[in-house]
């Protein structure tokens, strides 16, 4: 099975590399079109600030290419946020994947949300054999507005969506790949889809 995290020089690409050997699968790092479109999943991690990162991904080309793919495509954090129509974040505009924008959390809370939280209302394969309630990862200053694609909801002030799918594409704002068994879980439930 071929597994392709996209190495676009805005992600968490060794953590997730290493979260996917665990699962005794060699995840291979790339920003070649036709590595990234022949692989079985694909992995568009993100951290950083959204405008440099999406410069990142026009200057190769990779905002035209990923909005093609077929297979299932895993957007984290960063990621996630980028496959939105729009974020806050340095007025960026987004892949236009998730019908939803992305927006900052306000001062009345501790800003990054940084640390474990709960995600519930889950409603995707992506989240088999994992509880109501159960403790995910997070980093954010950002969040995605609920919209018809939300399959978890996390409350950080105001409920918010914690993950995303719209067809072949899935987002997660938390970290599966730093979110220990429960989050190695939905990395394997991502490889078996
Ligand atoms: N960990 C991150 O890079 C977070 C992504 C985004 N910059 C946010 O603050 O929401």
């Amino acid at each position: 099975m071929k597994l392709v995290i996209i190495n676009y020089g805005a992600g968490n690409i060794k953590s997730i590399q290493f979260a996917f050997n665990r699962l005794g699968y060699d995840a291979i790092l790339s920003n070649n079109p036709e590595e990234i479109k022949d692989a079985d999943k694909v992995i568009f991690p993100g951290v950083g600030e959204a405008s440099s990162a999406m410069k990142m991904l026009r200057e190769s080309g990779l905002d035209e290419l990923i909005p093609t793919l077929k297979q299932p495509v895993l957007g984290i954090c960063l990621g996630m946020q980028l496959m939105c129509l729009h974020t806050e974040e340095g007025d960026t505009e987004g892949l236009g994947i998730f019908q939803t924008k992305v927006k900052r959390f306000s001062d009345n809370v501790k800003v990054p949300q940084m640390g474990w939280n709960v995600i519930k209302d889950l409603k995707s394969d992506l989240f088999n054999d994992i509880k109501e309630n159960e403790y995910m990862y997070l980093v954010h200053s950002y969040y995605a507005e609920h919209c018809n694609e939300t399959i978890a909801a996390t409350d950080y002030e105001i409920n918010y969506a914690s993950a995303l799918k719209h067809e072949n594409f899935y987002g997660t704002q938390f970290h599966p790949e730093k979110s220990s068994v429960a989050g190695a879980k939905i990395l394997h439930n991502f490889i078996k889809m």
